[in-house]
């Protein structure tokens, strides 16, 4: 590919010891978005993000990142407008990072890796009952992909990081009162969106990515703390939940349009 990635072994990936690209796969997830490629989309809306802070329910740990769920029985917490044809449900919100601050995020920009990127999962709730039936959809899903940059601490984060101790190990929950994610997004506007998958299994291609223009900051502490969780269940020999992010995958024929000129 474009960017010097490292070979995998024989394609599976470390992580999940599943294929790193699923046959017949022409959709998929993460890419290289390069910005002199991507194609500015005058139509496109600005992105409307409605978030109600009394839907968090708890964050846990599931073996893979750690993840704050929403309660997605109302429209609550909805996005809308951007690409989207129709309200999308917030579902929850997971990180993936790096054992060093030099990767950790799953989409590049010019090649460029950030050391840890956050994605908002959203279900479309005018066609589908439920994630799980969304998800078998080419427009079922809906991702908002941040990425995060070494710098000033961030305040909003360091609640959750707070409570990351909490849930070290594997299938670990703790409550969570309200939490409003609207504060872990940049207030520029602008993004890149594509038609993408799932980064981890069940890798469906059926994910409208909206992929944020600006990054984020948080400091090194903060990430440390990210990479104190374990893959690992209590009692089980202990592994360091790091590198929890899918390699590179091809564009093939698809376009990455943009919001801004
Ligand atoms: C809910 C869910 C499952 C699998 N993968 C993802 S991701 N990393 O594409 O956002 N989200
Ligand atoms: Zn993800």
């Amino acid at each position: 590919g474009a960017c010097a990635s490292y070979r995998l072994r024989d394609g599976v990936h470390p992580l999940w010891q599943s294929p790193i690209t699923i046959p017949g796969g022409s959709r998929q997830s993460p890419i290289n978005i390069q910005w002199r490629d991507s194609v500015y989309d005058p139509h496109l809306k600005p992105l409307e993000i409605r978030y109600d802070p009394d839907t968090c329910l708890h964050m846990w740990n599931n073996g893979y990142s750690f993840l704050v769920e929403f309660e997605d029985t109302t429209d609550k917490s909805i996005i809308t407008g951007g690409p989207l044809e129709n309200n999308y449900r917030l579902k929850q919100f997971h990180f993936h990072w790096g054992a060093v601050n030099e990767w950790g995020s799953e989409h590049t920009v010019d090649c460029q890796v950030f050391p840890a990127e956050l994605h908002l999962v959203h279900w479309n709730c005018c066609k589908f009952e439920s994630f799980e039936e969304a998800l078998m959809d080419e427009n079922g899903l809906a991702v908002i992909g941040v990425f995060l940059k070494l710098g000033a601490n961030h305040n909003g984060l360091q609640k959750l990081v707070d409570a990351l101790p909490s849930i070290k190990y594997k299938d670990s929950l703790v409550e969570l009162e309200e939490f409003d994610p609207s504060c872990l997004l940049p207030s520029c506007p602008d993004y890149w969106t594509y038609s993408g998958s799932l980064t981890t299994p069940p890798l469906s291609e059926s994910v409208t990515w909206i992929i944020k223009k600006k990054a984020i900051e948080v400091d090194e502490d903060q990430l440390e703390v990210f990479r104190m969780l374990l893959f690992s269940q209590a009692g089980e020999d202990e592994k360091r939940m790091v590198d929890n992010f899918r390699p590179l995958q091809p564009i093939m024929d698809r376009t990455v349009r943009s919001s801004f000129p």
